[in-house]
């Protein structure tokens, strides 16, 4: 995919999903979905499409990456666009995020850079445009946005929004001022209804709230995917070994959103040069490790079932799975080691349910 803070590096003319996609959950999914090649070749006509209609959580997560079924003719469905150039599915977001600019305060992501490229690139998104938010881009109205950014410099010939999207100055623009700035130049404007699921909207902050509380299945439900924690494995203290449970350090960026700390049933997985093997059932503790003196640093580290390797400097993605327990502080490392003992019988149960 290619990544670019600058509109004179940018690929066009481009097909746009506008938005910040923290977490890329179901709903996001749908704004970006329009602008998938695969998904115009679905589409046929496009032009009597614009509102999408609310599908279920199931309809949501059968598209999800890995689960489409039919991979699209991209050569087909590009040459059908008008004018019949090679548009690029391109998702525009501001770097930093507006919030971030205007409190200076940095936010914590449930899809930081590392993992929201992949996630777009396994969608079959092929750009990312990182527009440098800064004082002149947040001067700027509506009309400009659009016609100076949008259309002149990225050549944009379709734009996907989540309804509630709001641009330009004073974020005063919104989803039917850009479709009526788009339309004299020709330009779709696809306006993504906001996804519900199990009566509730889906959003980055209700999955955060989940995390927090431990409800990881329907963290999961709502991204349509697991939540994933991805990091280099770094060295430890060598004491997991002692214990009789080796565990491997994960560092994530400091910026990643953690669940609430405590231990989780998980799948763990990595590139290697066969392929990698296939995600690896284990148990991870994400936390202080209050029982280990003078600990105070976060740690995401997991132990990995029946499995003896040197793990160091590999880049892992654990997906969480379930929830077993939060952390707790115990009096003797003996008392830890038979609490991860009975963590590691929770989290085999968790993973065999899940797999049912
Ligand atoms: C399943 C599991 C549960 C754990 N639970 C706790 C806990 O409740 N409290 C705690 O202080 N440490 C907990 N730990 C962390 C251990 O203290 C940690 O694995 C040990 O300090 C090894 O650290 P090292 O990787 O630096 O060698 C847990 C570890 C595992 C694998
Ligand atoms: N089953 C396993 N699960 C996790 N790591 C393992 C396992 N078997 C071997 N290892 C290796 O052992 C290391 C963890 O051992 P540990 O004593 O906890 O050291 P450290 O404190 O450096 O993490 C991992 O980084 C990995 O290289």
């Amino acid at each position: 995919m290619w990544i670019t803070s600058s509109l004179s590096t940018a690929l066009t003319p481009t097909l746009v999903a506008l938005g910040n996609f923290d977490g890329l959950h179901l709903g996001h999914r749908q704004v970006v979905q329009p602008i998938l090649h695969k998904d115009l070749a679905r589409q046929g006509s496009i032009r009597d499409k614009r509102i999408i209609q609310n599908p279920s959580c199931q309809e949501l997560a059968a598209r999800s990456p890995g689960n489409e079924g039919e991979s699209g003719d991209r050569e087909s469905a590009g040459g059908s666009r008008e004018g019949g150039d090679r548009a690029y599915p391109s998702v525009v977001t501001f770097n930093p995020h507006p919030q971030e600019f205007f409190s200076g305060q940095r936010r914590i992501l449930l899809t930081p850079p590392n993992e929201k490229v992949k996630q777009l690139e396994a969608m079959g998104v092929e750009q990312l445009v990182l527009l440098p938010f800064d004082r002149e881009l947040a001067q700027m109205t509506p009309e400009e946005f659009v016609e100076e950014i949008l259309i002149e410099r990225l050549q944009a010939k379709r734009i996907a929004v989540g309804e509630d999207f709001r641009f330009g100055r004073h974020r005063s623009g919104t989803v039917r001022d850009l479709e009526a700035i788009a339309a004299p130049h020709g330009i779709d404007v696809f306006i993504v209804p906001l996804q519900t699921a199990e009566n509730e909207r889906i959003s980055s902050s209700a999955i955060r709230t989940c995390l927090q509380n431990g409800n990881v299945q329907r963290a999961n439900r709502l991204l349509g995917r697991p939540y994933s924690l991805v990091g280099t494995v770094v060295h430890g203290r060598q004491l997991g070994r002692t214990l009789g449970f080796p565990t491997a350090n994960v560092q994530v960026p400091p910026q990643k959103f953690l669940p609430q700390y405590g231990v989780y049933a998980v799948r763990a997985s990595w590139e290697c040069d066969n392929g990698g093997p296939l995600p690896l059932p284990g148990v991870t503790n994400i936390g202080c490790r209050p029982t280990v003196e003078g600990n105070l640093e976060v740690s995401v580290e997991v132990h990995l079932f029946d499995y003896c390797a040197d793990l160091y400097g590999k880049t892992l993605t654990v997906e969480l799975v379930g929830f077993v327990r939060p952390e707790q502080k115990f009096g003797s490392l003996d008392a830890l080691k038979a609490q991860i003992q009975a963590d590691c019988d929770s989290a085999r149960q968790i993973l065999e349910n899940a797999d049912r």
